[in-house]
C-alpha cells in the first residue's frame, strides 16, 4: 500500500464536488496505484522522472510525484488542477531536495536558468534603481549560499525597491520557506536568524558551494527526499498522511485546520522540546502561540502514561475554546474532568482554585484559612468577584485621602501585596513590601488600610463570601501545605500575562519544579485584566528562558500594522521586568487598508457602520463579520439601530442563524477570530471607557490607560483580512492620527 504525503495546497477553494472527488482519487491510490481509473500516467519531456498526474474526473487531474525507496512507495501529492495545467505543472515541476538547506521543495523548472558562470555578485548589477536588499546588507551571495534561493529568483528579489515591494513578492514563490525568507528579510532579520527560525542546523561548512548545479540535485536518490520531507522547515509545507479519515480532514479543512498539520518549525521546537524548568513563549496576537500550547498538551500527554498535564488560561470562556480545540487536534487527547487524573485538564485559572478546594475536603477551610487570614474559616458557600465588597469597607475610613479610600485603590493593595504576601495582622502588614504600588503609605496610611481590611473580610465572614483571589491564595497555602502530593506533572498556561500574582502561586503550587514544569505563552500587549507583574517574584524565573513568535498567522500585513500602531506611544514592561517591543512581526498575508471613519455625528456613525456590514454582506462576505465595541450597553443600542436600518444582528453568545453578524464586547473577543471586523465607536469619551480610569491615581491610572490601549489592540487585532475603524465627534486619543 503506497503511502501519501500531502503538500499544502489550494485544494480548498475547489468546487466541494471536485473536492471529494479527489478525496476519493487518494484513497483509492493509497490502497492501490495500479488501480484502474487512476490513470497515474508520466508526461512527455518532464523535467523530473518522479512526476505523474492522475485522473480525479474527466476535467481534472492530480499532480503527484513517485518516490520508492526500500521497497515502499510515497506518492507526493501537490494539488488537483485542470486536465491542461495540470500537465504543465506535472511537466515543468521538479521535487527536490534543496542543495543549501536540505529542505524538500518544488521548483518551476521551465524558468528560464540564470546563467551558471555569472557571478553571484553580478546577478544585482543591473538593477539600477535602489535595491531594498541591497541597501540593508543582504549579499545576494549570502541569499543563494545562505538560504538556497535560485539565482534567478535572487536577482528578481533583488529588484524589490522597498520593503513593500519586496514582502509582496513572497506571495508569488511556492515554497513555504521561501515565503517566510521573504518576509524576515523584510522586517530586517539577518541570514543567520532566518536560518535558525527554519530550524536549519547544517554547519555553513557543510552547505553546498555557492551557485552549485542543480541539475546534480535532481538525481539525488528518493531516500534523501523522504528524509528531508521530515525535516521541520518541510513539515510546513509537506505532511505524511496517517489514515483515511486524516486525509478527509485535512483536504476538508484547508486554510483553517493548517494549524493542526502545517506547523513553523519554531512552533515545532516549542512543541517538543524539554525545558528545564518555567519556559516562556511570548508573541504578539496570532503569531501561533495558543497553537503551540494545544500541540505541547497533547505532546506531554502522550509522551508519557499517566501524564497529568493543566492547561489554563485566563476566563471560562477562552478555556472552553481550549477543550475543543484540544478535541479538534486529535480526538484521541485524553482529557480529564478532574485535577489530579490522567490526561489534560482543561479549565480557567479560577475554577482550577475551585477544583483544589472541592479535591481538598474540610481541610481546606481550616489550613488555607490559618494560612491566609490566620485562623481556619468556616466553609463559605458563595463566590464573588476581587471587585465586590470594597465600597462598603472604604466607608469606615471616613473622611481619609481619596488616594486610599478608592474602592479599586483598596482592591489592588489586597490582591497584589495583602494575599500574595499572606499578610494576617497589622504588624505583618507595616512590614509588608509593596514593590511596584505607586501610592506611598506611611504608617498612619498603613492603619487606616488595614482597617478597611479588616472591615471587609469581617463583613465578607458574615455573608459565607469569598472573593476569588482568596480562594487562590487558599489554594496555593493548602497545595503547599501538601508537598509531595502536587496534582499535576505539567501547567501549561495561556494569556499569562493576564493572571495575577495569586494565579502565579497557584501555578508554581499545582507542579513541583521539574522537567516541563510550567510553560507559559503570553502576549504583554494584550494584557487586558489585572495589573503589571514580576513573574520572579512568584517562583516562576524566565529571565534568559524566553523565546518569541513573530509571524503573524492570523491578519493581513496591513491589518497587523494598524493594530501595532495601537501600541505606539506606550511602553509595555513584561514579566521578566524587560520593555517588549513590537518590532519583527510580519505576516504573510496582504489585504486593504484599515479604513477609519469619523462621523460628525452618532446617526451617522450607525450610519456608516450599516452601509459597511451591507456592502461585504452584499459582496457575499456574509459569514464571519463582527462588530466590537467597548461595553455591551452600546452594543445592544446599535443593535437596536441597526434593526431599524435593516441589518440583523446578534449579540455574542445568542443562538444565531449562520452568516449574522456578531456584536461582541472588545473583552469578549479575546481568543477569537473574524474574516471582517468593524472597531465600533472609538471615540473620545468611549475608549478609553471613563468608568475604567474612574478614581485612580498614580501608577493604577497608568495601568489601566495601558489596559485600555491594550483593549484596543486585542480588538483591532481580531480581523482577518479586513477592519474598519468608526468614531463619532472626536476619535479617541488612542487611535493615530
Ligand atoms: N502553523 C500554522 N499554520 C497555519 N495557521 C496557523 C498556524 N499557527 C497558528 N495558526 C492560525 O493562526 C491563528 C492565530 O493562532 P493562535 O490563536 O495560536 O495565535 P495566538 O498567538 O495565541 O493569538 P492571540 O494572542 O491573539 O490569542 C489561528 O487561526 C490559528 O489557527
Amino acid at each position: 500500500m503506497p503511502e501519501v504525503t500531502l503538500s499544502k495546497t489550494d485544494d480548498h477553494k475547489l468546487d466541494s464536488t471536485v473536492q471529494s472527488k479527489v478525496l476519493t482519487f487518494l484513497m483509492k491510490l493509497r490502497e492501490d496505484d495500479s488501480s484502474v481509473g487512476l490513470h497515474i500516467e508520466k508526461m512527455e519531456d518532464q523535467k523530473d522522472p518522479r512526476a505523474r498526474t492522475g485522473r480525479v474526473n474527466k476535467s481534472w487531474r492530480a499532480v503527484l510525484f513517485r518516490l520508492d525507496h526500500d521497497g515502499e512507495r510515497t506518492y507526493v501529492y501537490t494539488g488537483t488542477y485542470e486536465h491542461d495545467e495540470a500537465i504543465e505543472r506535472a511537466r515543468t515541476r521538479v521535487l527536490r531536495t534543496n542543495p543549501v538547506t536540505h529542505i524538500a521543495e518544488i521548483i518551476d523548472a521551465s524558468a528560464p536558468a540564470v546563467d551558471a558562470a555569472t557571478e553571484p555578485a553580478h546577478v544585482a548589477a543591473p538593477a539600477k534603481k535602489p535595491s531594498y536588499l541591497g541597501e540593508h546588507g543582504y549579499p545576494v551571495a549570502d541569499l543563494i549560499s545562505g538560504l538556497g534561493f535560485e539565482k534567478a529568483d535572487a536577482a528578481r528579489l533583488y529588484e524589490a525597491e522597498s520593503e513593500d515591494a519586496l514582502a509582496a513578492l513572497a506571495d508569488g514563490f511556492e515554497n513555504e520557506w521561501q515565503r517566510l525568507a521573504i518576509l524576515g528579510m523584510a522586517v530586517g532579520d539577518t541570514i543567520a536568524k532566518i536560518r535558525g527560525d527554519l530550524g536549519l542546523e547544517v554547519p555553513d561548512s557543510e552547505m553546498a558551494d555557492e551557485g552549485g548545479e542543480t541539475a546534480a540535485d535532481e538525481e539525488r536518490g528518493d531516500a534523501e527526499l523522504l528524509d528531508a520531507l521530515k525535516s521541520p522547515a518541510s513539515q510546513m509545507q509537506f505532511t505524511l498522511v496517517g489514515d483515511d479519515e486524516e486525509l478527509r480532514r485535512i483536504l476538508e479543512e484547508g486554510d483553517f485546520g493548517a494549524w493542526r498539520v502545517f506547523l513553523h518549525p519554531e512552533q515545532v521546537r516549542y512543541v517538543e522540546r524539554d525545558f528545564n524548568g518555567p519556559f516562556r513563549l511570548t508573541g504578539g496576537a496570532g503569531t501561533g502561540k495558543t497553537v503551540v500550547l494545544l500541540h505541547r498538551a497533547r505532546r506531554l500527554a502522550l509522551a508519557e502514561s499517566g501524564a497529568r498535564v493543566v492547561l489554563t488560561t485566563f476566563t471560562k470562556a477562552l478555556a472552553g475554546m481550549l477543550r475543543r480545540d484540544l478535541a479538534r487536534l486529535d480526538e484521541g487527547i485524553p482529557q480529564t474532568s478532574s485535577l489530579g487524573g490522567p490526561g489534560v485538564y482543561v479549565t480557567g485559572i479560577d475554577a482550577l482554585a475551585a477544583a483544589v478546594r472541592d479535591r481538598a475536603g474540610n481541610d481546606f477551610w481550616s489550613v488555607g484559612g490559618e494560612a491566609v487570614f490566620g485562623a481556619a474559616i468556616t466553609e463559605r458557600t458563595s463566590m464573588v468577584s476581587n471587585s465586590q465588597g470594597w465600597d462598603a469597607a472604604a466607608s469606615v475610613l471616613g473622611d481619609a485621602p481619596a488616594e486610599i479610600t478608592n474602592p479599586a485603590f483598596l482592591e489592588a493593595e489586597y490582591v497584589q501585596v495583602i494575599l500574595p504576601q499572606r499578610v494576617r495582622t497589622l504588624s505583618e502588614y507595616l512590614a509588608a513590601r509593596r514593590p511596584g504600588r505607586g501610592v506611598a503609605l506611611d504608617r498612619a496610611r498603613r492603619a487606616a488600610v488595614w482597617a478597611a481590611v479588616e472591615a471587609y473580610r469581617t463583613n465578607a465572614a458574615k455573608a459565607r463570601r469569598l472573593t476569588w483571589a482568596e480562594l487562590s491564595a487558599m489554594a496555593s497555602a493548602f497545595l503547599e501545605s501538601r508537598a509531595g502530593e502536587a496534582p499535576a506533572d505539567h501547567v501549561l498556561i495561556d494569556e499569562g500575562q493576564d493572571l495575577s500574582p495569586l494565579h502565579w502561586q497557584l501555578v508554581r503550587a499545582l507542579a513541583p519544579a521539574a522537567t516541563n514544569d510550567v510553560f507559559i505563552a503570553e502576549d504583554v500587549h494584550q494584557r487586558i485584566y489585572g495589573h503589571r507583574i514580576v513573574l520572579a517574584r512568584y517562583g516562576i524565573k524566565v529571565v534568559g528562558r524566553s523565546r518569541r513568535l513573530t509571524l503573524n498567522y492570523r491578519t493581513t500585513h496591513e491589518n497587523l500594522l494598524y493594530a501595532l500602531g495601537v501600541l505606539e506611544d506606550a511602553e509595555y514592561i513584561d514579566t521578566a521586568e524587560e520593555t517588549e517591543t513590537s518590532h519583527g512581526y510580519r505576516s504573510a498575508r496582504r489585504g486593504p487598508v484599515p479604513r477609519v471613519i469619523g462621523s460628525d455625528h452618532v446617526w451617522e456613525q450607525t450610519d456608516a457602520v450599516a452601509r459597511t456590514i451591507a456592502d461585504w454582506q452584499a459582496a457575499g462576505v456574509g459569514d464571519s463579520i463582527a462588530i466590537l465595541g467597548r461595553t455591551t450597553v452600546a452594543l445592544k443600542r446599535l443593535q437596536r439601530q441597526l434593526d431599524d436600518r435593516g441589518i440583523a444582528t446578534a449579540l455574542y453568545g445568542e443562538a444565531i442563524k449562520p452568516g449574522t453578524p456578531l456584536l461582541v464586547t472588545m473583552h469578549s473577543a479575546k481568543g477569537l477570530e473574524f474574516s471582517r471586523v468593524v472597531l465600533f465607536d472609538v471615540s473620545e469619551g468611549s475608549v478609553p471607557l471613563p468608568l475604567a480610569l474612574h478614581g485612580l491615581t498614580g501608577t493604577d491610572l497608568e495601568d489601566a490607560m495601558l489596559r485600555e490601549r491594550s483593549l484596543l489592540y486585542v480588538a483591532a487585532s481580531r480581523a482577518r483580512d479586513e477592519l474598519v475603524v468608526t468614531w463619532a465627534g472626536s476619535p479617541s486619543g488612542l487611535l493615530r492620527s
